[in-house]
């Protein structure tokens, strides 16, 4: 029986098509698998006008053609456009689409247009010195899985300009491998790094010929996925097609299925798909499970997220999601206290404020080493974050940075410490991060169980006793495969200093891997948003530095507009201005652009605008299309959301976007944060 495939831009574009056409293509999919030659599905050979002999036109109703490839070796199809008749055919005309023979990835080119590309290259792009992919030889840049035709076209690359200009016209396969290169990697480092594949990969993975199509999906595939028949086309598409559902890029499908011994780590700047690969890895291993008794975790430091991962997870696998327990990190503490026989609450600030109060007026109160708030910040950022409980530790605990103090001040701070912990004590409450220590000390005496896999996500933000909870909620010490999976970002710190993860026992040295693509931003914001955290050493979160070498977006769009404005009024002013041109020149939707921080000017001037808003309230899922409304949040609220569009309102002086270069590093994230939230159009307000 023959197979077919279809291209991820056909379901893309599949909504787009009159119903009378996308009925059509549904029952075509079981009639073609039965019977390619079936003359009623009016498939047929366009020999004369197409460069590629292997295109095929397939009749569709109202004058629509589907573009079939037929495979040279073997019964696999391809299925990689559809439009009316002359658009489909132009399309296809000088199109070549074929196996690379080297790396077994699937590519579409057309020779004629890239060397047009290279003719027309402005003449501003002077040669750079020694560059790197100016040594490749024919062969090498052949292994790079650069097609044979193209390669006299990619040999007069010679700048980061001319290959950034180029890269529309090169298989993205080809492009990522071509970008590594030039970043610095050596030839089989960007076959691995940017690509997920071997310098050789295994026979079995390599065509036998370029039209051969058989196993595509086996292979290190970007665009194409097995269509089963109509049931399954109609679950692929579901309401609106995911294509992080569908389409992983080939360096995430290892990760998702890479089996390791120890705890493993994804790392990459954000929108890199990397709580996408997590959830696929869940799922994965949800899946393959050896006991049915046995269960997943997937925890997250925002309740925001794990609101989100539980719908994505239920999306993609039903099933596997029975198998799956999705929580944020402190939710999942207090399940594990309260499991665990504790019945006290969690206490809020105004109960922290009075024990505070209560130690201050206590007339045996010795001489103070720090100020009263220095020692209420000392407490939360050093004692309860790192669950010190006792003397000795607190006279040994690492202090990342916070400001110097002696061994003695040290000694003088710690009665009053002691006196809060008791004050908590005395009224049966935690802090939050007290409820992760008593969890962590419940799990390790035996009082709470261990999960059979654990995945984390956002994993930047969690202190010292959040991980070691992690560490002892795993099975590391049984010896099981694939106990851990950590995932996160130091670019996106916001909560608190690093902490390398092997403080806590996890040991990830030699497990870590690093997503360089970027899916969700262009590379015009993703560019503007690295700049902002220029000088700043990002971590790996393992005490490392991260190499954001190769680190590009798979798209492009326009660059980020820089708006000078002379305090709010103005600032509320060019943002509404903003909204409407997105509005009616790019015909945005009002809930796909968010506006972040917000202040009241903003609010007002929009709402007299006529437009209508929408504030994101924490823990509360962001209702989409469903409600609309220009949505309104602060930054630690949208963190985990995207939007087409973003304005970050930071025209206040005192705002840090205004003197990055000495803001904090937190205040610095925050905002890097804030900006690679959006995809295609920033607008950032500045003080005038
Ligand atoms: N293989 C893929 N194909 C298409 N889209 C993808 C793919 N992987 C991820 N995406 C999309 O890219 C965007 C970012 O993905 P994801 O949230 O997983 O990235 P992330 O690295 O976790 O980002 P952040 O750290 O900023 O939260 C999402 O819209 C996601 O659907």
């Amino acid at each position: 029986m023959a197979q077919l495939m279809m291209h991820r831009d056909v379901l893309k574009g599949y909504h787009k098509l009159p119903t009378k056409v996308q009925k059509r293509v549904a029952s075509f999919m079981d009639r073609f698998q039965a019977d390619p030659s079936d003359p009623s599905l009016h498939v047929h050979k366009l020999d004369e006008t197409m460069v590629d002999s292997k295109v095929r036109g397939a009749n569709l109703p109202d004058g629509y053609r589907a573009i079939i490839i037929a495979p040279e070796k073997g019964d696999t199809y391809l299925m990689v456009h559809i439009d009316v008749h002359d658009k489909a055919y132009a399309w296809a005309k000088n199109k070549r689409f074929e196996m690379h023979p080297k790396t077994g990835v699937f590519q579409v080119f057309d020779v004629e247009e890239m060397q047009s590309a290279v003719a027309q290259q402005p003449e501003t792009f002077s040669p750079a010195d020694n560059y790197p992919l100016s040594g490749l030889s024919h062969d090498n840049l052949f292994k790079a899985g650069v097609p044979e035709p193209l390669i006299p076209a990619v040999k007069a690359i010679s700048s980061d300009e001319s290959l950034e200009a180029l890269s529309d016209y090169l298989p993205k396969d080809c492009r990522d491998v071509l970008m590594g290169i030039a970043a610095g990697m050596t030839l089989d480092e960007a076959l691995d790094e940017m690509l997920g594949l071997d310098a050789t990969p295994a026979p079995e993975l390599v065509p036998d010929g370029p039209g051969d199509f058989t196993n595509v999906a086996k292979r290190a595939n970007f665009d194409l996925v097995l269509v089963k028949g109509e049931e399954h086309l109609k679950d692929i598409l579901q309401a609106s097609l995911e294509e992080w559902r569908i389409f992983l890029h080939p360096y995430q499908k290892k990760l998702v299925a890479w089996e390791t011994k120890g705890p493993m780590n994804i790392n990459g700047s954000a929108g890199t798909g990397k709580t996408v690969c997590l959830i696929h890895r869940a799922v994965h291993l949800a899946n393959h499970l050896d006991n049915p008794k046995d269960k997943v975790l997937l925890t997250t430091f925002t309740t925001n997220l794990s609101i989100t991962l539980k719908a994505y997870i239920r999306q993609l696998d039903e099933n596997a999601a029975d198998c799956i327990e999705v929580t944020n990190l402190h939710a999942l503490s207090r399940t594990i206290c309260t499991r665990s026989g504790w019945k006290g609450r969690i206490g809020d600030d105004e109960d922290f404020d009075s024990i505070w109060a209560s130690i201050w007026v206590n007339p045996e109160l010795g001489q103070l080493p720090m100020t009263e708030d220095e020692m209420v910040n000392e407490y939360w950022q050093v004692i309860d974050a790192n669950g010190i409980d006792n003397e000795e530790d607190y006279l040994t605990t690492v202090r990342s940075g916070r400001p110097r103090i002696s061994r003695k001040q040290r000694r003088q701070a710690w009665p009053v410490f002691r006196a809060f912990q008791r004050g908590l004590k005395k009224r049966n409450i935690l802090t939050v991060e007290g409820a992760v220590h008593q969890a962590r000390l419940s799990v390790e005496q035996k009082n709470f169980h261990k999960y059979r896999h654990v995945l984390v996500d956002e994993t930047q933000d969690f202190s010292l006793e959040a991980l070691k909870l992690i560490r002892s909620l795993c099975p590391i010490e049984e010896g099981f495969s694939d106990p851990l999976c950590t995932v996160g970002d130091g670019h996106q710190r916001i909560y608190r200093t690093k902490i390398p993860m092997s403080r806590a026992g996890i040991e990830i040295r030699g497990r870590s891997r690093r997503l360089k693509i970027n899916y969700r931003t262009s590379e015009q914001i993703r560019k503007y948003a690295q700049a902002m955290l220029q000088g700043i050493e990002i971590d790996d979160l393992d005490g490392g530095q991260v190499s954001i070498a190769g680190d590009h977006s798979a798209f492009k769009g326009p660059e980020p507009i820089i708006a000078p404005c002379k305090g709010p009024i103005e600032e509320a002013k060019a943002i509404v201005a903003w909204v409407q041109k997105l509005m009616k020149d790019y015909g945005l939707e009002d809930y796909a652009i968010c506006i972040t921080p917000y202040k009241p000017e903003i609010v007002t001037a929009l709402t007299d605008a006529n437009l209508s808003i929408l504030q994101l309230k924490p823990r509360e899922v962001d209702p989409g299309k469903d409600e609309p409304g220009v949505r309104l949040g602060t930054i630690k609220r949208i963190k985990g959301l995207e939007f087409r569009a973003i304005a970050l309102a930071c025209a206040d002086p005192d705002d840090p976007m205004n003197s990055l270069a000495k803001a904090e590093i937190l205040d610095r994230c925050e905002r890097y944060v804030a900006a690679t939230r959006a995809r295609e159009h920033l607008l950032v307000t500045i003080c005038h």
